[in-house]
Formats: C-alpha cells, sequence, structure tokens
C-alpha cells in the first residue's frame, strides 16, 4: 500500500550559533489511508515540530515530505491548497480566533474546501461537527465565553468538518477531562473508516493504546516502531 504522508528525512534545525535546536535529526516515517498512529515523546523532544512539517505548516530545514507520493515542499502555492482541502490540523493551542463565533471558526476549512459545498450544506455541516463535539449549543458563542475544554473541542469540530484525509493532532485531550476525552478520540478514530489517516501526538498512555501502532521519539528522532497487536479500544480512565 502506497503511504498517504510520509517525511523522508526529515531535520529541523531552529535558530543558530550556539542558541541552535536541533528539534528533529534525520526523521523518516509513513502514514496509511485508515491507520492511526500515536506519536509518544517527552515535552521537547519534537512531536509539535514533526506534526507541523508533516502539515504543511512549517518547512524542515532538510528532507522531504511527500502526500499521495508526491514530493510537496517546493510547491508553495500547492502546499497551501493540499493543507487547507485535505488536512484537519488540531493544534496544541487550539489556533482560535477570538472574535469570530464558534461558527465561524468551524466554518474556516469549508471556505477553502476542494469543492465548496453551497451554504446551506456548510451551515449544516458545522452544526453536525459541532453536535459530535457535544457544542451545538455554542454555535452563535464568542470563545471567550468557553471553557479550556470547550475551545479544544471547538478546534476539534473544526479540524474534522472537512472531512479530511489526513488528521494531524497535537495533544487533543489535553485539556479534556477522561469523559469528554474518551468520546473525542472515539470521534477522531471513526474518520479510520473513511480511510482518513490519523496521527495524534499524546503523553497519555491510555489515548496511545487505542491507535494501530506507537512511533516514540526522542530528543529529535524516532526509536520504536511499535505494532499494537490487541488495541483496547473499551476505556480511558
Ligand atoms: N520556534 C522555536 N524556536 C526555537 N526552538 C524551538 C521552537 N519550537 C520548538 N523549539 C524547540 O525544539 C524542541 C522540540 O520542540 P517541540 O515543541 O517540537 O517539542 P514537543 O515534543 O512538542 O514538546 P511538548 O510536548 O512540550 O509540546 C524543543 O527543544 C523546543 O524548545
Amino acid at each position: 500500500m502506497k503511504p498517504i504522508l510520509e517525511a523522508r528525512n526529515v531535520s529541523k534545525i531552529y535558530g543558530n550559533g550556539r542558541t541552535q535546536v536541533m528539534a528533529l535529526d534525520n526523521v523518516s516515517m509513513q502514514l496509511n489511508a485508515g491507520e492511526c498512529v500515536m506519536l509518544m515523546g517527552s515535552s521537547g523532544s519534537g512531536k509539535s515540530t514533526l506534526l507541523s512539517i508533516l502539515g504543511l505548516i512549517s518547512r524542515p530545514t532538510k528532507g522531504h515530505i511527500l502526500f499521495q507520493g508526491e514530493d510537496v515542499l517546493e510547491r508553495e502555492r500547492i502546499r497551501a491548497k493540499l493543507r487547507n482541502a485535505y488536512f484537519g490540523y488540531i493544534h496544541q493551542d487550539y489556533a482560535i480566533i477570538e472574535n469570530e463565533t464558534v461558527e465561524s471558526n468551524v466554518l474556516i476549512p469549508l471556505q477553502y474546501a476542494s469543492q465548496r459545498p453551497g451554504r446551506q450544506e456548510r451551515q449544516r455541516r458545522v452544526l453536525r461537527a459541532l453536535e459530535n463535539v457535544g457544542l451545538d449549543w455554542a454555535l452563535k458563542k464568542k470563545p471567550s465565553e468557553l471553557s479550556g475544554g470547550e475551545r479544544q473541542r471547538v478546534a476539534i469540530a473544526r479540524a474534522l468538518v472537512n472531512n479530511p484525509s489526513v488528521i494531524l493532532a497535537d495533544e487533543p485531550t489535553a485539556a479534556l477531562d477522561s469523559k469528554t476525552a474518551q468520546s473525542v478520540i472515539t470521534l477522531i478514530l471513526s474518520f479510520k473508516e473513511k480511510g482518513t489517516a490519523v496521527l495524534v501526538a499524546t503523553h497519555d498512555d491510555k489515548v496511545a493504546k487505542l491507535g494501530d501502532r506507537i512511533l516514540r521519539i526522542n530528543d529529535g528522532r524516532l526509536i520504536t516502531n511499535e505494532k499494537m497487536t490487541k488495541p483496547d479500544k473499551k476505556q480511558l480512565s
């Protein structure tokens, strides 16, 4: 099977001179359609950096990113188009636009969809995405009126509204209680059945067990590639 998304010999160096940080060191990995990979590592090990490079948000210092077998880094306009049309990215800091309503925030990816749906369909999909995270009541609210966990769920609804081919989630359950975390992970994993590839960065062992395999990262290097033989999908708490 051809991977949907691939990093080849990716390195990332931040800063220069004595303040230089090697955040990723020659990382290669593949993500296949319909699988969920968990990315684990301690704080500062390079998880967010890898996700943002795979998500075509930032560029590596060296190496290649392939989407559906094509090297996409060199083509700036294509990168932006792919990112908007095929990727759902759940940011660690939510990246919510404060002065827009919840509805407008979740609507954003649909404005950039490869085949933009009509207005009514867009509204229907936004409502469904919010229902899926239990936030339909917050449609007209401003993010400042919501709790941290609710804002996290808005970010999740926004990432999933476009039925993305790839979901990249940076600590998606960090701000959630275990019951909400369970429903959010179940929702993210349900996209696998549609052939969506999922990569989740997490510190949480219970969340990590729900994946098909675990990638561990330490000091910017991938160290193992564990297959989960018997994923336990029942309990997070
Ligand atoms: N913009 C930046 N400028 C300089 N250094 C950075 C920058 N972003 C990250 N780093 C450094 O790169 C390394 C990897 O950071 P990264 O955020 O990718 O780790 P992480 O595993 O996601 O950490 P956490 O679990 O705390 O979010 C760290 O040493 C971090 O300090």
